[in-house]
């Protein structure tokens, strides 16, 4: 049976194909062939030449770009087979909708992927004398069932590098900053909680939870800057959990036609809070603490329903719970804990409004009367400056190198022309299949810029007998849950996604991100090659870069220097040309080279400037220009 890899796809390794375009016929010599990516270099460039023998693609991704919108995700733990090992390609598997289908591969032949995100309603024992006030034990079990859940979590926990972070560089500042712990037996977060850390197989805090979680313990608000994958959810959600747990108030209404949350955790998609609610619910398993999660896309009957039920944490997309408070089935009176995860994608240009509205013209509690944690990995200056409405006295933490999980992930640029695209990628496919063995799956996530974009590559590789699918704005909700669960769980290891998956999303295995298009901007390519590299691991990210990406070279040489990554030659020629008066990368910090430091701290160029020798930061200047809304 012809396998992705060794059907016509993979006969194009030694006979080049020519897929779309005018590949020129003296691609025929693998010896002396140029690829095609390579022929056209520019003058100086100086990247490294593989001994490609691939016909070159058509590019044809000209459609306007994709903000970051929402899509809804299947949060399964899966388990798969090996994706890379025999198949039966079918081209018709999975129901499509449009251009491009939501994914064009059955599970059938290819691999052994299911999800296996069941949950029990009972078998773990309890965490013993913490009893919340209010009753447990009638949570369902949300940890994963089939495996022993020690073999489960080893799985995903286990080969986490945790000394990759040991000297991580870390700066707080503020007043009276509670000091960091080492171990999580130095918290108080309760006898409940810490088992249920122990299930999740956390052996020790990640910095940013080494820092956050007693500042936050401490009633402190907080803004934070920390690295793609480096545990910043569990970073907010133990304390509010911990906070609950110690003063849940008595009488609290509960079971009547208005839910009065305790603690909001807003996310910018659907995807991700759906993400962090199966964290949140897992973190709090038999506390007796009700976590819901409301987002657009779902039946919202479903939702005011599970609402009815009682709520203390709600994990919510910022339009839908306007939704819900205009509709009068949401009180925010109560709430003590406000968490904002990728707070500076929440407080852009284009989200603001919403995010002002919820916090400052409904019932919320003002700053002081209410803890407040803003957390990302980047954090320009003026997004900072905005975010400070929202907080009181608060601690700034800043974790790691400019936004990136630092070396862990490896950095490469290459020179490629549009119309070279594809046949690049099928390389790096290819590559990535050989290194790949048939008992793992290594999933490969390829970016694009506009959802056309993603049809039209999703449309190519599945001709080209590729297992991918996609995922993108214009989809359904379900059609974003098939694909990411297949994506997931091995079934179709090739993802072509648009900006909807770039933030937060935690995909174990994820081995390659390929920005086949990149972003406009430096900010979108952190949060973009952070999607692997997660939890101390290390991975890959291949960027696809040609003129029409000048704007971006200098932020990009800044930040692959600061994280160690080699810099290709032409790289820098394209960086030292660029102009860089004021454009959309130009970085906050401005004069300095560090846009994620505590903007309060900034008393003009240079003056007390502690953090000069500092390496870690997190964001670059760009208040997401042109960025209309696209949420639930
Ligand atoms: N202390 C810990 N020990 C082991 N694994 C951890 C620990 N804390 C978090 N993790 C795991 O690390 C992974 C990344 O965590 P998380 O998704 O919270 O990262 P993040 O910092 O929010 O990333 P992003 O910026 O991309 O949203 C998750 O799989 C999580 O379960």
């Amino acid at each position: 049976m012809p396998s992705a890899w060794t059907g016509p796809a993979a006969e194009s390794a030694v006979e080049p194909v020519n897929v779309n375009s005018s590949a020129s016929p003296e691609t025929t010599v693998r010896s002396s062939y140029v690829p095609p990516h390579l022929r056209n270099k520019p003058q100086g460039a100086v990247g490294p030449v593989d001994n490609h023998s691939f016909g070159s693609g058509g590019g044809g991704l000209g459609e306007s770009r994709e903000n970051l919108g929402s899509a809804g995700v299947g949060n399964s733990l899966a388990t798969a087979g090996g994706a890379w090992g025999s198949r039966s390609a079918t081209a018709s598997g999975i129901p499509s909708s449009g251009p491009g289908s939501g994914g064009r591969f059955s599970a059938g032949g290819w691999n052994k992927g299911g999800g296996s995100g069941d949950v029990r309603s009972n078998g773990l024992r309890s965490g013993s004398n913490g009893k919340s006030s209010w009753g447990v034990g009638s949570d369902p079990d949300p940890f994963p069932k089939e495996e022993p859940r020690d073999a489960l979590f080893d799985q995903e926990n286990t080969g986490i590098n945790f000394d990759a972070y040991e000297d991580i560089p870390v700066e707080t500042s503020g007043e009276n900053v509670p000091p960091a712990v080492s171990t999580f037996a130095e918290i108080d977060l309760g006898q409940i909680l810490n088992e249920n850390i122990r299930r999740c197989k956390y052996l020790k805090p990640t910095p940013v939870q080494r820092h956050a979680i007693p500042i936050s313990l401490a009633g402190r608000d907080l803004m934070a800057c920390a690295q793609t994958g480096s545990g910043k959810t569990a970073a907010f959600c133990f304390p509010i959990i911990a906070g609950i747990m110690r003063n849940s108030p008595p009488g609290r209404p509960r079971g009547g036609r208005k839910a009065f949350p305790l603690a909001l955790i807003l996310s910018p998609t659907r995807e991700l809070s759906s993400q962090i609610h199966d964290e949140a619910k897992k973190f709090s398993f038999q506390t007796g603490i009700r976590v819901v999660v409301a987002y657009g896309g779902a039946p919202i009957q479903n939702q005011l329903r599970d609402l009815e039920r009682g709520v203390e944490i709600l994990v919510a997309t910022p339009g839908r719970l306007v939704d819900l408070l205009e509709r009068g089935r949401i009180s925010l009176s109560s709430i003590r804990y406000l968490a904002l995860d990728e707070a500076d994608r929440m407080l852009d240009m284009g989200f603001e409004p919403q995010i002002r509205k919820i916090v400052e013209q409904m019932d919320m509690p003002p700053a002081g009367r209410r803890q407040t944690m803003l957390f990302s990995a980047t954090f320009p200056r003026e997004i900072q400056r905005l975010a400070s409405d929202f907080l009181g006295n608060y601690i700034f933490l800043a974790v790691g190198r400019v936004g990136s999980s630092t070396d862990l992930i490896e950095q490469r640029v290459e020179y490629v022309l549009d119309a070279d695209k594809r046949s690049m990628l099928m390389d790096l496919l290819h590559a990535q299949k050989a290194q790949g063995t048939s008992s793992q799956h290594q999933l490969s996530l390829v970016f694009v810029e506009t959802k056309r974009g993603a049809d039209a590559l999703e449309d190519w590789l599945c001709r080209m007998d590729f297992p991918a699918t996609s995922i993108h704005g214009d989809r359904t909700q379900s059609e974003r849950e098939h694909a990411l669960r297949s994506f997931r769980n091995g079934v179709t290891p090739i993802l072509v996604a648009t900006d909807v998956a770039a933030r937060g999303l935690d995909i174990p295995h994820v081995a390659h991100v390929v920005n086949f298009d990149l972003p406009n901007d430096i900010d979108d390519y952190v949060h973009r090659i952070g999607r692997t590299g997660r939890a101390g691991k290390t991975g890959l990210a291949t960027a696809f870069f040609n003129e029409k990406d000048s704007s971006l070279a200098r932020p990009l040489v800044e930040l692959m220097q600061e994280a160690n990554q080699e810099v290709p030659g032409w790289l820098m020629n394209f960086a030292s040309r660029a102009n860089f008066g004021g454009g959309r990368n130009r970085r906050s910090g401005g004069a300095s080279r560090f846009g994620g430091r505590d903007f309060r701290k900034e008393g003009g160029r240079g003056g007390g400037d502690r953090y000069s020798s500092e390496r870690y930061g997190g964001g670059y200047g760009n208040a997401g220009a042109g960025v209309s809304s696209a949420w639930d």
